[in-house]
């Protein structure tokens, strides 16, 4: 059986392993979780990535959205309203509010979040194993102009209140992967990449999602020397993201938003083969230059068939690089 491991973000990523389990059904599919977007409010541990990917690939998830529970109600959220408790701007409705409840009763319990991440999927069977990249918390911030502080004075927002409250729209000057320094990859995941037969980059955000993924120390030496071809999938889609807000963080760090950019991003030590939209293949000969096999073809996950389309191109291409 092929073992395929997916460091994946939240929708991008969970569409992505849609396509995927379409295209590999038979595949023994690992999938490293970002838990960099976690956040805590009300005294409840959130794992949006986590919880993207078990709700999509277990059939609860909110569709048009792309996050949070299908026929969702928010009686919860406006009773904290109206007892003035917010954030107001971070929208967790009523039958979400559980999995957060049992996920922190289980920490509370001693259970790390990898056995609580399995205990939550016996429920939804998502098809994959599902573990997050740490047990250990880390916390994406990103460092913003403070507007109320002295002139050039600077401060760090949790990365939903950058990409929920904020919409994204100030420019990000840093990103700050807090307590990933000293966090340690959750158990399986040193093993899945070391046996995996192929490891996929979905196209979730390059910096926010796999490059906090990658940035747990251990992971990307563990990719980097990984047997397998590691072969990804460019997010960005004529020099913009398809979704989200990858272009602004990518700017944090340095890279221009292009495929090509992307791809010298992650880099040849890590990166066999790389994947970029049809209107993007004026870049291929670019990536090839520094070292990357690339192939240029539809990128859009505009349905089921068009994302197994992808997966079946990267697992391809994956097969070229080996060979
Ligand atoms: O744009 C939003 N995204 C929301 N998201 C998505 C999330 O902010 C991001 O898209 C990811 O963290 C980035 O991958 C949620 C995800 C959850 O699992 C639970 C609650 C939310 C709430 C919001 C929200 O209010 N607005």
């Amino acid at each position: 059986m092929q073992r395929i491991v997916v460091p994946a973000g939240g929708i991008g990523g969970a569409r992505f392993l849609r396509g995927l389990k379409s295209a590999a059904p038979d595949a023994d599919i690992t999938v490293i979780g970002n838990t960099g977007d976690d956040i805590h409010l009300f005294g409840l541990k959130v794992c949006p990535d986590l919880d993207t990917v078990m709700y999509t690939l277990g059939g609860g998830i909110h569709e048009e959205q792309g996050w949070g529970r299908a026929d969702e109600s928010f009686a919860v959220k406006e009773e904290l309203a109206a007892y003035g408790v917010g954030p107001e701007w971070f929208g967790l409705g009523d039958r979400d509010f559980a999995t957060h409840i049992v996920r922190t009763q289980m920490l509370a319990a001693g259970y790390p979040l990898s056995a609580v991440t399995e205990a939550l999927c016996a429920r939804w069977q998502p098809g994959v194993r599902l573990l997050p990249m740490s047990d250990d918390r880390i916390e994406t911030h990103v460092m913003i102009d403070d507007p109320d502080g002295a002139p050039g004075a600077r401060k760090a927002v949790h990365f939903q209140e950058y990409w929920v409250r904020l919409r994204a729209s100030v420019p990000a000057h840093a990103i700050v992967p807090v307590g990933a320094e000293q966090a340690k990859p959750a158990p399986g995941v040193l093993e899945a990449i070391a046996a995996a037969d192929v490891i996929v980059l979905p196209p979730s955000n390059p910096v926010v999602s796999v490059g906090t993924i990658l940035g747990v120390p251990g992971i990307r030496e563990a990719v980097t020397a990984a047997d397998a071809p590691v072969v990804g999938l460019s997010p960005i889609v004529g020099d913009a993201p398809v979704r989200g807000m990858a272009d602004k963080v990518l700017a944090a760090v340095g890279v221009e938003s292009t495929a090509a950019a992307v791809a010298r991003h992650y880099g040849p030590d890590l990166l066999d083969g790389w994947l970029v939209d049809s209107v993007d293949a004026a870049a291929v000969p670019d990536v090839e230059a520094a070292g990357i096999r690339c192939r240029a073809v539809p990128l859009m996950m505009t349905d089921l068939e068009a994302t197994a389309a992808m997966a079946r191109a990267a697992l391809a291409l994956a097969e070229e690089v080996r060979g």
